[in-house]
């Protein structure tokens, strides 16, 4: 497969420049600035200091692993510098070079979003074909930014000056959280709901040109992002996280009468800075469910009280959840009816919803973390499985992938039977559970802890042309032995739901390819693709994509 494809930019309009400024708080040089990891390629001014930073430099270049969201960035980059330019630097061997010092700071254009949310832009014309990568600016702003780390044909800088926004975009006061512009989590929250689902589409358009390898032709109109019900207070999962005390604070604490109560100053309990390896403190977070910004105040005082008992730092799980099973599973409470609760213990069980099938779940399990938007991605790919056009649909559903049995139980009353198969055996306990707790026929339903790829040998007497195969694997994708399988097996409907759109279209490839050689004239036909926005007001978009055997 080719490592470099062009890529089409995002399609936003971008309009004149508007002579205004907007302040971001500036970084200051602190102790969290200097934690920061200077990977940079610096300009070397001395012979002798120059041989310990070249073998220094060489070490950092590393080229990024496929698909990762590196590789994904350096695309976006080939895109926009051009492939010519490109080759020229490589074959210059000059590709490592970049015209910025560590700590530089620049005035630069932005030209478009980087599938990762980030703004890109050219360095000045003046310098080297270069670019900056730099969060929450948006094309067609001018943003003066500080570098802080070189890589390939491209610098990371921090944003220190929205100089003149794109105001056809940017709108600072829909961000309803007072940590965006310093928190990791979200990017997006300056941008109308709209324009962040036209950003997601194009990000499922460029991944399926850029890693699946199919002709372009028979890639489909990639259609309108499904929104979110929820834009805010939708998270039912969070997991804030805080540093030990250091030494250095410990002795201090021990010789001085300061008040336990007291919050001590390096204390931050919260979410990663943007781009830098330090902890934000956070006292609320408005994309989680308002049940987890109640506990969370509750839960930052015990640590504050008990903060020096804390050898180690600690990653905090709080999560949403039903306080008490039902009473009776054949009806379904209204919602207000449903009292919420608080979940923080790894192994507690968590209760959840979805319209009205009721999951049960280890906390630190995996359950998707919008439920708002479970009803209408089970019921598209329910609808993508059976087409109205179709007057018999399938009769087997495979869920490979199947975690709680999120998409088995949702569908089992459309199906005679339903395989799932999950690496987790605690979730293959709870997805059998939750068929029992739901009421299905027993042995309607089957799950089975195991790699997916097993699945197949124990499916072998469904038949392939009444069976759908849903897989929806994490971040990584599938793999080769399960797509080989898949193929041998051939089902009439595959749909592949994917957090991780990139390795999605790499796998949608690949299956459409070995059907092509092994298929005997049978080939899978990508009948439609479209994203899903489960984490509203940040760049993640999750992929749903309809393959049909012909
Ligand atoms: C994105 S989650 C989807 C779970 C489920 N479909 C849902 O929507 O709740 C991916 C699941 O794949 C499981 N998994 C990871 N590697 C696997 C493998 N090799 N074989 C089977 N399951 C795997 C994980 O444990 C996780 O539960």
């Amino acid at each position: 497969m080719s490592t470099r494809v062009r890529s089409p930019t995002i399609d936003l309009e971008v309009p004149a420049p508007v002579e205004k400024k907007i302040r971001l708080e500036e970084n200051p040089m602190d102790e969290s600035n200097v934690t920061k990891e200077d990977t940079s390629i610096p300009v070397v001014s001395g012979p002798s200091k120059k041989v310990s930073k070249s073998a220094k430099r060489k070490q950092k270049r590393i080229l990024p692993e496929p698909y990762s969201s590196e590789d994904v960035l350096w695309r976006d980059i080939v895109a926009l510098l051009g492939d010519d330019t490109v080759d020229h630097a490589l074959q210059q061997g000059t590709e490592w070079d970049s015209p910025f010092d560590f700590r530089e700071e620049v005035e630069v254009e932005v030209s478009t979003l980087s599938s990762n949310g980030d703004a890109l832009a050219r360095s000045p014309a003046s310098s080297a074909p270069w670019v900056i990568v730099a969060p929450f600016a948006l094309p067609g702003e001018r943003i003066r930014v500080r570098v802080y780390r070189s890589s390939r044909l491209h610098s990371f800088a921090d944003l220190l000056e929205v100089v003149s926004p794109n105001l056809d975009l940017r709108d600072n006061s829909r961000a309803r959280c007072r940590y965006f512009g310093q928190c990791s989590g979200c990017q997006y929250q300056m941008l109308s709901y709209d324009t962040q689902l036209g950003i997601k589409r194009n990000v499922v358009i460029k991944a399926y040109e850029n890693f699946s390898n199919l002709p372009k032709e028979t890639i489909p109109d990639v259609l309108p992002t499904i929104a979110s019900p929820l834009q805010y207070g939708y998270r039912t999962k969070i997991t804030p996280h805080f540093e030990a005390p250091p030494k250095k604070a410990r002795k201090e604490a021990d010789s001085s009468s300061a008040n336990s109560t007291d919050k001590p100053s390096w204390l931050k309990i919260g979410f990663n800075e943007i781009g830098k390896r330090t902890v934000l403190d956070i006292e609320e977070c408005p994309i989680a469910t308002p049940v987890l910004n109640a506990a969370l105040g509750p839960i930052r005082e015990d640590i504050i009280k008990n903060i020096w008992g804390y050898k180690k730092g600690v990653s905090l799980l709080l999560r949403d959840s039903i306080e008490h099973p039902p009473s009776d599973i054949s009806s379904t409470p209204s919602p207000e009816d449903e009292k919420h609760i608080c979940i923080t213990n790894h192994k507690a069980t968590v209760r959840e919803r979805v319209d009205s099938t009721y999951f049960e779940f280890p906390g630190h399990s995996f359950f998707q973390n919008n439920n708002s938007v479970l009803v209408p991605l089970t019921s598209y790919v329910k609808d993508a499985i059976f087409p109205s056009s179709k007057s018999s649909g399938p009769t087997h559903l495979v869920d490979a992938y199947c975690g709680s049995g999120l998409f088995s139980l949702m569908l089992a009353p459309h199906f005679d039977t339903v395989a799932g198969i999950e690496l987790s055996a605690e979730s293959i306990k709870s997805a059998t559970a939750n068929a029992i707790i739901n009421g299905l026929p027993q042995g309607k339903c089957s799950f089975l802890a195991g790699d997916a790829a097993n699945i197949f040998s124990t499916v072998s007497h469904f038949p392939p042309d009444k069976t759908a195969l849903i897989i929806d694997p994490p971040r990584k994708g599938s793999d080769e032995p399960f797509i080989e399988q898949l193929v041998r097996f051939a089902c009439s409907t595959v749909v592949y739901v994917s957090c991780n759109v990139h390795t999605q279209a790499r796998d949608i490839g690949m299956i459409i390819e070995r059907m092509e050689q092994k298929g005997g004239g049978r080939k899978y036909v990508l009948e439609s693709l479209r994203g899903f926005d489960l984490f509203p007001q940040t760049a993640h978009v999750e992929s749903v994509a309809v393959l049909r055997l012909v």
